[in-house]
């Protein structure tokens, strides 16, 4: 179904909207709403006119809806021209209950509220930002497209952590994974980049941005990720730890004296690369590798390291892999993190070519030599597209089109 979704991704302290055509992936404007509720707060709006980049008050989230409309009114292009479709708002928790994307009425809302306390960070401003679109956009239908909907297909041995079984069902402890929409966006770009359906191959997709993970799909269908519970499992991220002995936070919890916020914060927004070498951008981190700081050098190493191990391991629970792709912002542009990672791994069937490894570029390109097994992929990513595509699916079965 054709048509233009506004989309809105709200985190904790930024906004991103875009007006995306759900059918061709055509975006007529992008924006990002930083420093909500702190000083400094600012808006950039991107139409094909040009960006504009201005310092704005935000104090809330419905300050931000109001700055992003603004900016929609005073550059264009203009809202109602645009005739939207509908709202779709990216929601990071839907917890076990939702399988797909749904319209969101009140019953909705107060799931999704229910489910905050399973990401904390995330939830309560992605309601947010859907209450003040609600208020904002009454004549719209608004859609929610969840990161773990993709994941609910994972099998019970993938989603099961090995816990106490009532206490684990009490509290709904098991891990649900995330990033579901860029990992269904991307393994379906590497299935018709190796010229098959879904349903006929296998694929690792490594999304790596700020947050970080990787999916592995069997046949079109995720059977294993490694976010968990929260989006603190798994790789080292920016200023995430990713997997730890949980005896971990148990061990600091006795021995000092931190709170379980501080905890929260230490694992959360000061480990990762940035707790290993004081730099969470991975551009900074390369660039202090290349200046021969050794703290960066083990950072990058950590982190690549622990990359190849779950490629070993989804190697090992797909049995046969077609194809690896790497995406978001780290992934499509860090050859070095690319390289490091994939390094000897021809005993699995990888070949990286280091010239198209080196090779920049903005479109979908594969990286693999002719005769590697695995085929490697660059695959940007498009989270936007998805979630527009899936807000015009919802509107079209419950609207008809
Ligand atoms: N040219 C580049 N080389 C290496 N890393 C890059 C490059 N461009 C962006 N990145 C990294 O991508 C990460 C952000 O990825 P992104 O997908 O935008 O994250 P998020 O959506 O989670 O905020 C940052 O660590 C940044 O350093
Ligand atoms: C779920 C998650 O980690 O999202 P992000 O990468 O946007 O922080
Ligand atoms: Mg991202």
């Amino acid at each position: 179904m054709s048509g233009n979704v506004l989309v809105i991704n709200s985190g904790s302290s930024s906004m991103k909207y875009q007006v995306v055509d759900a059918e061709s992936g055509t975006a007529s404007a992008t924006g990002l709403v930083e420093r909500i509720g702190g000083p400094g707060g600012r808006v950039r709006h991107s139409t094909i006119d040009g960006i504009h980049d201005y310092g704005c008050e935000v104090a809330d989230h419905a300050a931000a809806m109001q700055a992003m409309t603004d900016a929609f009114t005073e550059h264009g292009p203009d809202l109602v021209a645009l005739d939207l479709l509908a709202v779709g708002h990216r929601v990071v928790q839907g917890g076990a209950r939702f399988g797909r994307s749904v319209l969101i009425d009140d019953r909705v809302v107060s799931i999704i509220e229910d489910l905050a306390g399973l990401a904390p960070l995330h939830n309560p401003a992605n309601l947010a930002g859907i209450a003040v679109a609600r208020a904002q956009f009454p004549h719209l239908p608004q859609v929610v497209v969840f990161d773990t909907a993709f994941h609910l297909t994972m099998p019970e041995h993938a989603y099961t952590y090995a816990l106490d079984k009532q206490v684990a069902a009490e509290h709904r402890i098991r891990r649900y994974g995330f990033h579901g929409t860029s990992h269904a966006f991307v393994s379906r770009q590497a299935a018709a980049m190796l010229g098959a359906e879904p349903a006929q191959v296998n694929v690792i997709v490594l999304h790596l941005g700020n947050g970080a993970s990787a999916c592995a799909v069997r046949g079109g269908i995720s059977v294993d990720t490694s976010m968990g519970l929260t989006p603190l499992e798994g790789l080292v991220m920016g200023t995430r730890s990713g997997d730890l002995d949980p005896a971990v936070v148990l061990h600091l919890l006795r021995s000092t004296e931190l709170g379980v916020d501080d905890i929260d914060a230490l694992l959360n927004k000061r480990s990762g690369v940035f707790g290993l070498s004081g730099r969470q951008d991975m551009r900074d981190l390369e660039q202090a590798v290349a200046d021969g700081d050794t703290d960066a050098a083990t950072a990058l190493e950590v982190y690549c390291y622990r990359l190849r191990k779950y490629i070993g391991a989804y190697t090992a629970a797909l049995g046969r892999v077609d194809a690896i792709a790497f995406t978001a912002g780290v992934g499509e542009n860090s050859a070095v993190v690319r390289a490091l990672t994939l390094q000897d791994l021809g005993v699995l069937g990888i070949e990286l070519d280091p010239v198209a490894n080196e090779s920049p570029g903005k479109t979908a390109r594969e990286i693999s030599t002719a005769d590697s097994a695995v085929k490697v992929f660059v695959i940007p990513t498009n989270e936007e597209w998805e979630i527009a595509r899936e807000t015009a699916e919802v509107i079209a079965e419950s609207y008809g089109s």
